[in-house]
Formats: C-alpha cells, sequence, structure tokens
C-alpha cells in the first residue's frame, strides 16, 4: 500500500533510522534496525538492535496500519529506554492475508518424504495455495534419511516434472541444510507445510535461540502455536527473517478460477509458449487449448478448477441473493437462500460441492473470516 502524501525525507541532512516490524502486540511495534542505524555512531546505540515502537497519531489519522513485515522510518529513538515511533511505513512489496505479513519473499513449504508417507495430492494443493499468494515457492522435503538414495531420485524427477526443485534435507542427519540456509539468506520467509513433517526440528535447527516443542500431539482443542493468532518474524543467525504460520496448514483453494492455471508451473510454461484459442478459457474441454494435456497433475488441476468454481458460484449468488433480498432470516437464525440457476460459463459444478462449498462460506463468514461485501 502506498502512503499518499507522505515523502521520504530523503534530503534531509541526519541519516534515517529505517528497521523491519517483526512482531505486533496491542498498539506496540517491536522494530528490528537496520544495522545501518550503526552510523549514527553514537556509543549508546551501538548495543541497541531492536526497539519498542507506537504509531505516530499521523499515521493513525490516515488509516495507516502497521503489520509485520512492514519496512519502517522511526523518529526520536529513545535508546537507553529502547523505544521509538513510527513516522513512516515504505511502500510493501507484497501483503498476505494469513498470516498478515508484509514483504515476503518467499513460503518455504516443508513436506516429509516419509512418516507422514508423501501424499503427491496433498502436497499439490499446498503447493497450488502457495502459489496463489503470487510469492516465490521453495519446497524442501525434510527426512531423506529414511528413503533410499533411488526413491529420493524419483521424487525428485516427479517434482522436476511439476516444475518444482525441491532441496532433499534431513534434519536429524544435518543434511542439506547448508543449501537450504542459502535459499533463507537476507529474506523474510515464510514456513508452510502440514503436521508433522518436521518444521519446528528445522527451525529449532535454524534458530537454535528459539526453542520450538518438536513433537508436540495436538490435544483435541488444538491448543498450541498452530491455533494462535499470533505472528512473529525471526532472526536467522546467517541473516533474514522466518515466520512460522499459524492459519496455513488446512489450504483451501481460493483461487478465482481463471487464475488457478497460473497456480501451476506446468501450466504456465504452457501458457507462456502457446495460447488457448479463447481468452478466457478454463482448460477444460475448450477447442484448441494449450493447458490441456499429458501432465501429472492435469486431474489435480480439473479438481481444484471445481471447486474454485464451486466458490465463485456460490459467493456470486450470496451477492446476488443479497441485492435481489433473497436471503431471509431462518427461524434459528440460520440463513436461507432461493437457489438460482448457475451462471452459464461455470455450469459444471455439481450441486453437491456447491452445497458443500457454501456451507463452509457461512463457516467462514460466522467464524468472521469473509466479510459479506
Ligand atoms: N526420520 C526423521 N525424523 C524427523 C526429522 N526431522 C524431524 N523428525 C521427527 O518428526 C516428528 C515431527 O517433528 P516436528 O518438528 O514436531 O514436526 P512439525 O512439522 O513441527 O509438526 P507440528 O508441530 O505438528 O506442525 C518428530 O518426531 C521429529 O523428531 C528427520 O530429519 N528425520
Ligand atoms: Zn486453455
Amino acid at each position: 500500500m502506498n502512503v499518499a502524501g507522505v515523502e521520504l525525507n530523503a534530503a534531509e541532512a541526519a541519516p534515517q533510522l529505517l528497521g523491519t516490524v517483526v512482531a505486533v502486540q496491542a498498539n506496540y511495534y517491536q522494530v528490528r534496525l537496520d544495522t545501518a542505524h550503526l552510523l549514527f555512531a553514537e556509543p549508546e546505540t551501538l548495543e541497541v538492535t531492536e526497539l519498542l515502537c507506537t504509531r505516530r497519531a499521523r499515521l493513525k489519522k490516515i488509516g495507516q496500519q502497521v503489520m509485520v513485515g512492514d519496512r519502517v522510518q522511526i523518529e526520536e529513538p529513545d535508546w537507553a529506554g529502547g523505544r521509538g515511533a513510527i513516522a513512516q511505513v515504505l511502500t510493501r512489496t507484497s501483503e498476505l492475508s494469513r498470516p498478515p505479513i508484509s514483504n515476503v519473499d518467499q513460503i518455504l513449504l516443508v513436506f516429509a518424504l516419509a512418516e507422514p508417507t508423501l501424499d503427491p495430492h496433498q502436497l499439490s494443493r499446498f503447493l497450488v495455495k502457495a502459489e496463489s499468494t503470487g510469492i516465490d515457492v521453495v519446497l524442501c522435503l525434510n527426512k531423506r534419511d529414511l528413503l533410499t538414495p533411488a526413491e529420493q531420485e524419483q521424487w525428485c524427477d516427479r517434482l522436476n516434472q511439476w516444475g518444482y526443485a525441491p532441496i532433499l534435507i534431513s534434519v536429524y542427519q544435518e543434511d542439506g541444510l547448508t543449501e537450504l540456509q542459502q535459499r533463507l539468506s537476507q529474506k523474510i520467509t515464510v514456513v508452510a507445510g502440514p503436521s508433522g513433517v518436521g518444521k519446528s526440528s528445522l527451525i529449532n535447527h535454524l534458530i537454535p535461540t528459539l526453542d520450538l516443542r518438536v513433537g508436540r500431539v495436538s490435544g483435541k482443542l488444538g491448543r498450541g502455536r498452530h491455533t494462535t493468532r499470533h505472528v512473529e518474524l525471526f532472526e536467522l543467525p546467517t541473516g533474514g527473517l522466518l515466520a512460522d504460520t499459524p492459519g496455513f496448514n488446512q489450504p483451501e483453494v481460493d483461487s478465482a478460477p481463471e487464475d488457478l492455471a497460473y497456480c501451476f508451473p506446468e501450466a504456465r510454461q504452457r501458457l507462456a509458449s502457446a495460447n488457448c484459442q479463447f481468452s478466457d478459457c478454463l482448460h477444460r474441454d475448450e477447442p484448441n487449448c494449450a493447458v490441456r494435456g499429458d501432465w501429472e497433475r492435469y486431474e489435480d488441476y480439473l479438481n481444484s478448477l471445481d471447486e474454485a468454481v464451486a466458490r465463485y458460484t456460490a459467493i456470486a449468488r450470496l451477492k446476488d441473493a443479497e441485492s435481489t433480498t433473497k436471503v431471509k432470516s431462518g427461524e434459528e437464525g440460520q440463513v436461507q437462500y432461493e437457489p438460482k440457476l448457475e451462471t452459464k460459463r461455470y455450469r459444471r459444478v455439481s450441486r453437491r460441492v456447491q452445497q458443500q462449498n457454501l456451507k463452509e462460506l457461512y463457516k467462514d463468514m460466522d467464524s468472521g473470516l469473509v466479510e459479506p461485501d
């Protein structure tokens, strides 16, 4: 987001104090300072790496939110007290909503080669979800100690066909971690992946001072770090920042149907070298489609497309229903609506899938995840 009407004061003689927001709590922002602040050369600044900051009233007035990952300019540092005030938020290069982090450079998707068994469909779903953010995806496969070299190679070949060059590691054997560390260096990375693949073990290894709990079985209530909404960036000893991801662990397709193909590198490649006959081709059974073809995940694409279409049809209906007052409250406060004909373009989705998606949508709306706009 741009900060309208606020210019960087580049002409001022004093060097600017810049940093990155690593945590937000109530109205306080923990800001990790760029090492450039050492140029201030005041002896008392040398020890200070972070400042606890408030947000300037001016920013509040213009509605400028501050989120984890934001690059900010700080004014009036109180070095002794470790305090400061955020005067400006620099333009964001990216913005994730769940988890809410800006300026993310890449998503590190962690899966295990075994224990739990690597399920290609689950992996595909996570990849599609990660790709749908538009942010670079780095795929890392842990527990290589459990597979023979031949089995490992098979997975690599298969995933190369998908358009990925996975980094194979074993946290146990400290294998492949140097390459991974290099990929994380100087970047903001969000870690995602299903339960039990070794994310905590990996993060503990990368940041030994952190001490996340390993192998903790989530209880019935699912309490633990994955249910908390707290988002924090941790500094890697090799430079760069890392965030674990509550809320990224049950991926649901939420791309628009027409964007979905771009979440598959195989389809992207095909679209880069040829065009479909119809510019709004959904790559199902349209004539002269450049994407449809003999690639392994094409079926996964079609399944995700059905879901995306169902979801978007449901949303369109809700909007229609609202605008034509077809929504009325049921006896126990449930929302009811009269089904309308599906839009022609998306007519292929089965009613069962649609109802399912609608239920989920209502659930999301109930929990405030979707704004009924
Ligand atoms: N064989 C093998 N096991 C590993 C490796 N890394 C982690 N594990 C084990 O895998 C299990 C799960 O590890 P965690 O680090 O808790 O996995 P997680 O992804 O953080 O799981 P959640 O906390 O449920 O999200 C533990 O029993 C680890 O000891 C590895 O490289 N090889
Ligand atoms: Zn097509």
